[in-house]
């Protein structure tokens, strides 16, 4: 069997799909992309297909050599995150050739259900508390939602005040009866991150993401000797030579690489089977669409150290498109009581709805995440 052809779809919301093509007739999806820079994924994509094209598919494991280490530069986010969504369709072809879901393929279950999480957003604590309660009726017990807005590296008390404010009332509201995660994506220096884990410690949080920026990670082992909060990281490291530094150094309780980032099921898989070593859990970042999702699905359900997955239903980036709006299968993604069960169709167990993904690719947006700056005109993290 060879491999004919790669076609790439932008869509809305702010995603990518990939179709790999066989002589075989066999194909498979991925979804490789970063938010925001889906171009430039896609250059990147259609750059490996001289690697690519008239080879053998099965071949996963060399031909994720070849992507890496072939053209001598290599890592960061455009080449990974084209790697990684090659890496999806290529399982997915697998797995359709041997008639067998790709977990089935990493050596099976470890579990019988996922733990899935939900984004809740909203400015003001009242938007968060609505959201919550009705999240609740769906079945979910578990969050995540965004730490602060912009943060300068030494900044007033009040804003931390604020921050603090917000997550007492959600505390206050539901008690231990739901957790929840909060993420800061590195709005906040070293020097504030100690001061607001400090202030957040009293109201538990399941983790805190991204205290401080993937660049800086030689700081997680030092805020870890300061709090007693799971710190977690993840979706801005690419590949396993960057967790091992984390790994070494210490100080994240939870990896988060994203399979659409991070050179997809074949790295993940080995991420994950490094942090169990270092007693890590493993929590995939999945801010994206539903080929991204299955993909960290079957990760998860062969993973023992696999604690909690993000999931993008109702996530506030999904303006004009839903994770299922692309999906024929809908019913093999139904979230009950905050789980999900394995796919168990052949490869990832995403039935693409194809024609609906060639009509909206004519239409995709570019989407651009804010840019943000402080009171002083300077740029803020975001
Ligand atoms: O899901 C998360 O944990 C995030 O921090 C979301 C962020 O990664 C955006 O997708 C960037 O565009
Ligand atoms: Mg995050």
């Amino acid at each position: 069997m060879r491999i004919t052809k790669l076609t790439t779809y932008r869509l809305a919301p702010r995603w990518m799909f990939l179709k790999i093509d066989t002589d075989a007739g066999i194909s498979g999806w991925g979804e490789p992309v970063i938010e925001g820079k889906a171009r430039s994924v896609e250059a990147a994509v259609h750059e490996f297909e001289p690697y690519l094209l008239g080879q053998d598919p099965s071949r996963i494991n060399d031909l994720w050599q070849v992507m890496y280490r072939g053209g001598f530069y290599r890592g960061g986010a455009i080449l990974m995150s084209a790697i990684a969504g090659i890496d999806q369709a290529l399982w997915d072809i697998k797995g359709k050739v041997l008639g067998a879901p790709v977990h089935q393929l990493l050596g099976g279950l470890v579990r019988d259900k996922m733990k899935v999480y939900s984004w809740v957003g909203g400015d003001r604590p009242a938007d968060v508390i609505r959201d919550i309660k009705r999240l609740r009726e769906g079945g979910f017990d578990t969050f995540k939602m965004n730490g602060s807005e912009e943060m300068g590296l030494i900044d007033s008390a009040r804003k931390v005040d604020e921050a603090v404010a917000r997550i007492a009332e959600i505390r206050e509201a539901f008690g231990h009866d739901i957790e929840f995660g909060i993420d800061f994506h590195g709005r906040i220096g070293a020097p504030m991150a100690k001061v607001m884990l400090k202030a957040l410690e009293p109201y538990r949080p399941l983790f805190v993401e991204e205290p401080v920026l993937a660049e800086q990670d030689e700081t997680y082992a030092r805020l870890a000797e300061h709090t007693a909060i799971p710190l977690a990281a993840g979706e801005r490291m690419y590949s396993r030579f960057e967790f091992k530094r984390v790994f070494q150094a210490g100080g994240l309780s939870i990896v988060q690489p994203d399979l659409s980032h991070a050179g997809g099921i074949t790295e993940c898989h080995k991420i994950a089977a490094m942090a169990e070593a270092y007693d890590v859990a493993f929590a995939p970042h999945c801010p994206l669409g539903p080929i991204a999702l299955a993909a960290c699905l079957h990760v998860d359900f062969v993973s023992h150290n696999a604690v909690l997955q993000e999931q993008s239903m109702g996530i506030h980036y999904n303006q004009g498109g839903e994770l299922l709006d692309y999906v024929l299968n809908k019913e093999d993604f139904h979230i009950e009581n905050g789980y999900m069960k394995p796919l168990t169709k052949p490869g990832l167990g995403v039935v693409v709805d194809e024609e609906k993904v060639i009509a909206a690719s004519k239409l995709a947006p570019d989407w651009r995440n804010p840019l943000w700056r402080h009171a002083d005109g300077s740029v803020a993290e975001w």
